[in-house]
Formats: C-alpha cells, sequence, structure tokens
C-alpha cells in the first residue's frame, strides 16, 4: 500500500479548508466581527472557521474513502441551535468546494442540513482496529484569532499508527530563512516511509521539496520551541530542560501543529510539551499529523518519558503525558535532562 491516493485527497481537503479560514479571517477577525466564535464546555474557543473546515474536509473524505471512520475535534450541536451562525458557516462552505480546482467532483454538499450531518461524521471514538482519520479543522484557534500560526492538519491512521499525514499552515513563509520577504502558506505532508515534503499552499505550479530536520549534534547548539498558551504546557520546567541542555537561546514560542512543522524543515530542533496537569488527555487530533512530519523528516517523537504516542486508545493519547519532540541526534539527551528535571517534582507523579 503506498497511499498515494490518501495523500493527494488529504492535501486537497487541507488546501480547500484554508481556503475557508483564510476568507473568515480576512473578512471578518480582521475587522474584529466576532467571527461567530464562542467558548465551548472547556472554556476553549471556536469559530465558523472550525466548523466549516470541519465540514469541507470530511465532505471530501467520505466521498473519497466511504467506508473510513473520522475522528474530528468538532461536532454540530452549536450550528443546529443557532441558525444565523449555520447559514455564514453554509455559504462559506458552498464557496469554498465551488472555488477548489482539484477534484472538484468529490465533496460537494447540497443544503445546510447536510452540512450539518457532515460535521457530526467526525464523532467516531478512535481505537486500534484498521483505518480511521483524524482531523483537526483548526488547531491553535487561540493563535487564529491572534493572526498568529494555526494549522489545518489531517491525518490517516491505521491500526493505532498514522501513516498518511498533511498539514496546512496558512501563515507560516513559505520560505523559514526569509520570513519577511516570503510569500506565507505552505502545506507539509508525508506518508510513513516516503520521507516528508512542503508545497505551496497557494500556487500549484510549485514542486513539492522533500524536508529533514537539522543534523545537530550537540544539544547545547540546539533550538527549542513550545506553545504560547502558558495554560496549555508548563513553560517554567521547560526552561529549566533548555537550560539543563546547556541552550542559552530562549524559546520560539508558536501556536498550533506548526511547531511539529518548523522542526521538520529545520527551523528548530527540540520541541517541549510537558503537561500542565497529569490527568489532561492530549487529542490524538493534535499529535497525529505533526508528530508523523517529524518522524519523516529525522526526529524522533514521543511522551515526557520517552514512550511512544499510542494512537489506538480513543479519541485521546491517554495512556500518555505531554508530548517531546526532537531531532533523532539529541533525543536521547532531551529525555535524560527532562528526566532529571521533573523527576523529583510531585507535580510531574503519575496519577
Ligand atoms: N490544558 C491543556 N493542555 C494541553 N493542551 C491543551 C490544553 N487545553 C487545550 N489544549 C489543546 O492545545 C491545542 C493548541 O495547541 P498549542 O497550545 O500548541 O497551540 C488546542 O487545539 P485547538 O486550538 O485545536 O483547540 C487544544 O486541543
Ligand atoms: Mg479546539
Ligand atoms: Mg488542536
Ligand atoms: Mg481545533
Amino acid at each position: 500500500m503506498n497511499f498515494q491516493f490518501e495523500k493527494e485527497i488529504a492535501i486537497v481537503a487541507v488546501r480547500r479548508a484554508s481556503y475557508l479560514t483564510e476568507k473568515v479571517f480576512n473578512q471578518l477577525i480582521k475587522e474584529k466581527s466576532a467571527a461567530g466564535a464562542h467558548s465551548k464546555e472547556d472554556k476553549s474557543p471556536v469559530t465558523i472557521g472550525d466548523f466549516g473546515a470541519q465540514a469541507v474536509v470530511i465532505s471530501l473524505l467520505k466521498d473519497a474513502f466511504p467506508k473510513d471512520p473520522i475522528v474530528g475535534e468538532e461536532d454540530a450541536d452549536h450550528l443546529r441551535s443557532n441558525g444565523e451562525t449555520c447559514s455564514r458557516v453554509w455559504s462559506l462552505v458552498q464557496e469554498s468546494i465551488q472555488q477548489s480546482k482539484e477534484y472538484k467532483e468529490l465533496g460537494q454538499i447540497k443544503d445546510a442540513e447536510q452540512m450539518l450531518a457532515v460535521i457530526d461524521q467526525g464523532n467516531y471514538n478512535g481505537g486500534r482496529e484498521g483505518r480511521m482519520w483524524t482531523l483537526d479543522p483548526i488547531d491553535g484557534t487561540k493563535g487564529f484569532l491572534r493572526g498568529a500560526q494555526y494549522a489545518i492538519c489531517l491525518s490517516l491512521i491505521e491500526n493505532g499508527k498514522p501513516m498518511v499525514s498533511a498539514i496546512s499552515c496558512p501563515n507560516l513563509p513559505f520560505d523559514f530563512k526569509q520570513p519577511e520577504t516570503s510569500p506565507k502558506g505552505i502545506i507539509m505532508s508525508a506518508v510513513r516511509g516516503q520521507g516528508c515534503f512542503q508545497y505551496s499552499l497557494h500556487n500549484l505550479t510549485v514542486q513539492p521539496s522533500q524536508v529533514y530536520m537539522k543534523d545537530v549534534q550537540d544539544p547545547k547548539d540546539s533550538k527549542f520551541c513550545e506553545g504560547v498558551e502558558a495554560g496549555h504546557s508548563m513553560q517554567g520546567t521547560q526552561e529549566e530542560i533548555a537550560k539543563k541542555l546547556g541552550i542559552v537561546h530562549g524559546p520560539t514560542k508558536m501556536d498550533s501543529q506548526a511547531k511539529y512543522v518548523s522542526l521538520a524543515r529545520g527551523d528548530g530542533d527540540i520541541y517541549l510539551r510537558l503537561p500542565t496537569s497529569m490527568t489532561f488527555e492530549e487529542k490524538i487530533w493534535d499529535h497525529a499529523g505533526g508528530s508523523l512530519l517529524v518522524e519523516e523528516a529525522g526526529g524522533i517523537v514521543s511522551d515526557m518519558f520517552g514512550k511512544p504516542l499510542d494512537f489506538g486508545v480513543g479519541r485521546t493519547l491517554k495512556s500518555n503525558n505531554g508530548v517531546i519532540a526532537a531531532y533523532k541526534g539529541i533525543f536521547q539527551n532531551v529525555i535524560d535532562a527532562t528526566r532529571a528535571v521533573t523527576s523529583q517534582d510531585p507535580h510531574f507523579n503519575k496519577v
């Protein structure tokens, strides 16, 4: 199985969804309109962009791979009880499907009612057996609302292992070495065993290029990154780990799986995400896509104890705590430094 069709559809799906999220940002959020943003039960935000992107991706997946179940972050409950928001999402979804130049015959949705049903098809509970897709329609919603980094993240998982992934980062520069002048918008995609490739989000004539992590030999020469949101990881502990490794430069703070994408193309060597609570369960859609990109570019991804991430136990990574990603040449140093810093700290006692 070489997954070529899966990869192609995944790229088209995240590109189509990016059209929608960019439209939401340019038309609504920039103008400080509410963008249909509201807080979910866990107090995290969701916008019309999240709902719309989920509809666009799932409708395409369901036409291309009707039998595959999908673990998506969002559901349509809020839209069912908010007619006006639902209409706004529906017009964005229609436009995004119509403007797509690739696989236009796939992923059509006939009306708003069908769109709600499509969004709810992301309700699969996950598990170890067979194929499933996992989708984060906007990862880093807080970054999206701030005009910072966000990502549309899609991954095919087979028997608990991510096999294909495509992540779109509309706000990352195409050339990270020239962030001011380079056009924005990239897609990164990988198939297990076939390497990791960067595509242009907007220019379909640009040939994909294979990307690799940087070959850092000494951890003290490495660059580390972490999330922007202080509530999502233990930034103080992460700083101590970096110090232990001899890293002198402060972290690059970035929202979303743009962190994994940056590591995969050599713009950063270590990603630390130490849990703010040992009972918190990371979501599979927050890590499946990005972890495969890093592995295919020469890195290793595990939890804070060095244990591989297990994507086969449901919608969350409940058998793991936190996440560490690093270039393979320094990965063990990072795990050792993490153990040295955290093993005596009761905050990190397993529950
Ligand atoms: N307490 C917490 N600890 C770790 N991750 C959390 C968290 N609360 C929310 N998140 C997750 O952090 C993701 C964003 O990651 P980051 O902080 O790296 O940008 C969110 O994805 P969404 O934005 O898709 O909801 C959400 O799933
Ligand atoms: Mg969310
Ligand atoms: Mg997310
Ligand atoms: Mg999300």
